[in-house]
């Protein structure tokens, strides 16, 4: 929504809406037969090692669409969705219960270092429940606004959410935002009060808030502590009661989403897919629907939450691909793979998304101008919500105009190009996206549209020009208890 410049509106932002080898006995694929004592002896190992070491590759056939839950835990800022996270990777043995597992899914340097989520991170977990092995996929997402790209496009490969509710604090703002992208996705959404250890937690009135803002029974909350590991086992019993199973069939040719991507600089574009249809294995021919390019799979594979390569991976089933994409440009995010000679319609894929910060990019020294562009595509793979144009200036000379979600996404970003990629980079002012309604038929002819969006301040037209300048604001909704909502109108007046 966009408004005239200066009409003393509000302008803020509203919120945008590793396995033991227990866990993994009965799931390789059988191996050349060992003699005996060998065979012990590879037992033993297979005990001893984590799965981050692990060579043998796990055979997912084993996991019929019915026995897998595809899940994300969403939530406001620091409710506990990494430490949750943790606590069911040691319960299901994909993780060591060791005391040092603090948010093991964050891992850039950057989350480690300011203590926050800001990559989705993928992770299978292998889960024996009353006989039966379920292959559960958890992907834990960010709970800061600038980083809801993230949470949204995470839920594609979902069939529901623990939306986890600090016992403290309540309902927030993220906490609203991301319960609705996950009703408007029709996921089955677990409540989840954590932090019931908190001297000041008071489940029963989340519980209530929940009701009555989200409509869910209070009953279907569950109470956790995820720092002291309490009624996790309540948690994994609920996502195997409450999640359904993804609709796909393994007959079909195989229709796989890509709902993520990293770049190795040896092994090209890793691609998190969503198989909705089909199935993958080493060695076949894929296209990718976006670039109707061909390639040849290299490598399959599930999180474990590190890379652990399989023979093949199933529809219903999340993983990685690498197949020989070594460009860039190559890598997009909501492209659909399939078979050679086996087309299917393309998955709707993701609605790109809206950049509310542009700061100008310029590397220090012009000579490093090539490496810097290398390593900005480079971290946009990783970062798809974050737009690229050329820009130049005079002082500065040749560098790109880059828009963010918010001045928390940029920091991150250049932190991100300084710690990955060793690139130390000039970054302007941060400034909104203008509009202005252009004055005469010549302008409107010229410009090739009424109403133009300015996101760099060296372009701005002159006032000659322009009958009206807009500048962005918001509709918000505002949630608060009764007793505040005087106060509130109030400073809504002002
Ligand atoms: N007392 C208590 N503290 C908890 C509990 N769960 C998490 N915490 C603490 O809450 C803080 C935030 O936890 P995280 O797991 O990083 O929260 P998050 O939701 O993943 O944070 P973001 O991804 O940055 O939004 C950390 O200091 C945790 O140790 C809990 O059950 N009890």
């Amino acid at each position: 929504m966009w408004t005239p410049v200066g009409r003393g509106r509000w302008h803020g932002r509203a919120p945008t809406v590793w396995a033991t080898a227990a866990a993994h006995r009965g799931l390789l694929e059988p191996r050349r037969t060992p003699s005996r004592g060998a065979a012990a002896k590879s037992r033993t190992l297979d005990r001893l090692y984590s799965s981050a070491d692990r060579k043998e590759k796990i055979d997912m056939s084993r996991f019929s669409v019915e026995n897998i839950r595809n899940f994300s835990i969403i939530a406001h800022v620091d409710h506990g969705k990494s430490t949750l996270a943790d606590r069911l990777l040691e319960l299901t043995g994909t993780i060591d219960k060791t005391k040092n597992n603090k948010q093991v899914l964050d891992k850039l340097q950057v989350e480690r270092e300011r203590g926050i989520t800001v990559k989705a991170q993928t992770a299978s977990l292998f889960y024996n429940c009353e006989g039966k092995q379920y292959l559960l996929n958890l992907i834990d997402t960010p709970g800061h606004v600038d980083f809801s790209y993230e949470v949204s496009r995470s839920l594609s490969a979902c069939q529901g959410v623990l939306l986890v509710v600090d016992a403290n604090e309540g309902i927030q703002a993220q906490t609203v935002a991301n319960f609705f992208l996950a009703f408007e996705a029709q996921l089955s959404v677990i409540p989840v009060i954590n932090k019931i250890d908190l001297k000041n937690a008071d489940p029963a009135r989340v519980e209530k808030q929940i009701e009555k803002v989200f409509d869910i029974p209070s009953d279907e909350c569950i109470k956790i502590s995820a720092k002291l590991g309490t009624n996790i086992e309540r948690v994994l019993q609920a996502v195997i009661e409450r999640i359904p199973p993804p609709k796909v069939h393994r007959k079909n040719p195989l229709k796989a989403l890509v709902f993520d991507s990293t770049f190795d600089q040896y092994r090209g574009v890793i691609a998190n897919v969503a198989l909705f249809d089909g199935v993958v294995s080493k060695g076949d021919k894929i296209i990718s629907a976006h670039t109707k390019k061909t390639y040849e799979v290299n490598e399959v594979g599930v999180l474990n939450p590190n890379e652990q390569p399989t023979h093949k991976l199933y529809a219903g089933q999340v993983g990685y691909l690498i197949a020989g994409m070594k460009d860039v440009t190559e890598a997009q995010i909501g492209d659909t793979l399939y078979l050679h000679k086996q087309p299917v319609e393309p998955l709707p894929g993701f609605k790109s998304a809206k950049p509310m910060v542009f700061a100008g990019m310029y590397p220090i020294d012009q000579s490093e101008y090539n490496n810097l562009k290398s390593a900005v595509e480079k971290l946009t793979i990783n970062d798809s919500s974050v737009t690229v144009h050329r820009d130049s200036s005079l002082a500065l000379g040749a560098g790109w105009r880059l828009g963010f979600l918010g001045l928390l996404h940029m920091e991150v970003f250049n932190q991100r190009l300084e710690q990955e990629y060793n690139a130390s980079v000039i970054l302007t002012t941060p400034t909104v996206p203008y509009k202005a309604v252009l004055s005469s038929a010549k302008l409107i002819k010229e410009y090739r549209e009424k109403e133009i969006t300015i996101i760099n301040p060296a372009q701005f037209p002159d006032k000659s020009k322009v009958t009206e300048y807009l500048e962005p604001v918001i509709l918000g909704t505002i949630i608060t208890p009764d007793e505040y909502t005087g106060k509130v109108m109030m400073l809504c007046q002002v």
